[in-house]
C-alpha cells in the first residue's frame, strides 16, 4: 500500500471492531406480506437464523390482528421456535395486552414502538406520542418485574411520510422519554429510508447525549438505497448495533411506499469487508434468504445474496 494511502486510511474515524445485528426479518420483515404465512415457515425462517448465528431475532408481535393480521400467528411461532441459550428472542408489545401474550410466549424482550413524528404515532398506534408513553408505563414496569428486557423503537427518527421533516430535537425528546421508562436499548428508525449519511450523524450524536451509545441501534429502512452508507456513518460516530432483514423483507402497513429494511446479507458482506466481526455466518444467512424468497415467490431484495446464491450453481 502506498504511503499516500496509508496516510488517509489512518486518519479514517476508527470503526468498532465488532458490532450486533438483530435480524428484524420475521417480523419487520413479514408483518407487510398480504398472503398469510404459515406458523410454520415463521418458524422454520426464525430456526434457520438462529443456527446461522444471530444473538437477536426479533420473532413476533402482539399487536392487534386488526391492524396486523400477518402476526396473528406470533403465540405459534414463538411456541414452535428452537431456541438456542444466549439468543434473544424479541417481541413488539404495543400495550399490556401485547406484553402479557408476550410473557406468556416466553419472549426475552418486549419493544415497546413510538414515533419522532405525532402523525406518524396516530396512525400506527392510534394514539399520540405522550399517550404512547403513558400505555408504556405499565408495559415497563411489568418488563422489570419480570426480568424481560425493554427496548424502544422510535419510527420517522429522519422523516415522516405525512409530516414530512424531523428534527433531532424531536428525536431526543422521544429518546428521553423511553430512556425514562427504562429502556436498555432504543432503536432509532429510519422507518421511510430518507436519512443520508450526514444527518444520521447528527441525529446520533444528538441522542447520544441523552443515552448511552452503546445502546442505541440503528434501524435503517433502504427505501432510498441509502441504507448501507447510513450504518457506516452511523458506525463512525460509535453505533455498533444495527437492525436488518434477511433477503431485504419488509415495509411497514402504515408507511405506504417503504421499502424493506437493509437486507442482512448486505449488511454482512460490507462488515466482513470492514473486518468488522459480526459473528453471523453470511452463507447460511443466504440459504434463509433463499429460503423465504422462495416461499414467498420472488427474488431476494438483497444484491450480495443473490449473488452468493448465483455464484454457488455457476
Ligand atoms: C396499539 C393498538 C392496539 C391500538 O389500537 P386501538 O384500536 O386504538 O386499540 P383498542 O384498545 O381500542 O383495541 C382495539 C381492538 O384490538 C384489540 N387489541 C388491542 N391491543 C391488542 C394486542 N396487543 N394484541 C391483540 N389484540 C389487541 C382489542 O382487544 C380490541 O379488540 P376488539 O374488542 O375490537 O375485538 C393498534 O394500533 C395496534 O395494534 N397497532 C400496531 C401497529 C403495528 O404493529 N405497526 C407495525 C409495527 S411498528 C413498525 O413496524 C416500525 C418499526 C418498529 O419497525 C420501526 C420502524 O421501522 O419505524
Amino acid at each position: 500500500m502506498n504511503t499516500q494511502l496509508n496516510t488517509a486510511l489512518n486518519q479514517q474515524p476508527s470503526l468498532p471492531k465488532q458490532v450486533k445485528i438483530v435480524e428484524v426479518g420475521p417480523r419487520d420483515g413479514l408483518q407487510n406480506e398480504k398472503e398469510t404465512i404459515s406458523a410454520e415457515v415463521k418458524i422454520e425462517l426464525v430456526d434457520r437464523l438462529t443456527k446461522a448465528g444471530f444473538v437477536n431475532i426479533e420473532a413476533a408481535s402482539f399487536v392487534s390482528p386488526k391492524w396486523v393480521p400477518q402476526m396473528a400467528t406470533s403465540t405459534e411461532v414463538m411456541a414452535g421456535i428452537q431456541r438456542k441459550a444466549g439468543v434473544i428472542y424479541s417481541a413488539l408489545t404495543p400495550n399490556m395486552k401485547g406484553f402479557e401474550a408476550a410473557l406468556a410466549a416466553g419472549a426475552d424482550e418486549v419493544v415497546i414502538f413510538s414515533s419522532a413524528s405525532e402523525a406518524f404515532a396516530q396512525k400506527n398506534i392510534n394514539c399520540s406520542i405522550a399517550e404512547s408513553i403513558e400505555r408504556f408505563r405499565d408495559v415497563a414496569a411489568a418488563a422489570k418485574q419480570h426480568r424481560i428486557r425493554l427496548r424502544g423503537s422510535i419510527s420517522c427518527a429522519f422523516g415522516c411520510p405525512y409530516q414530512g421533516e424531523v428534527t433531532p430535537e424531536q428525536v431526543a425528546d422521544v429518546v428521553k422519554l423511553m430512556r425514562d421508562l427504562g429502556c436498555d436499548e432504543i432503536d432509532i428508525a429510519d422507518t421511510i429510508g430518507v436519512g443520508t449519511p450526514r444527518h444520521v450523524q447528527a441525529v446520533m450524536q444528538r441522542v447520544a447525549q441523552e443515552f448511552p451509545i452503546a445502546q442505541i441501534s440503528g434501524h435503517f429502512h433502504d427505501t432510498y438505497g441509502q441504507a448501507l452508507a447510513n450504518i457506516y456513518a452511523s458506525m463512525e460516530v460509535g453505533v455498533s448495533i444495527f437492525h436488518s432483514s434477511v433477503a431485504g423483507l419488509g415495509g411497514c402497513p402504515y408507511a405506504k411506499g417503504a421499502t424493506g429494511n437493509v437486507a442482512t446479507e448486505d449488511v454482512l458482506f460490507m462488515m466482513q469487508g470492514l473486518g468488522v466481526d459480526t459473528c453471523i455466518d453470511l452463507n447460511q444467512v443466504v440459504d434463509a434468504g433463499q429460503f423465504i424468497s422462495q416461499h414467498l415467490g420472488r427474488k431476494a431484495v438483497s444484491r450480495a445474496g443473490n449473488a452468493i446464491a448465483a455464484k454457488r450453481i455457476a
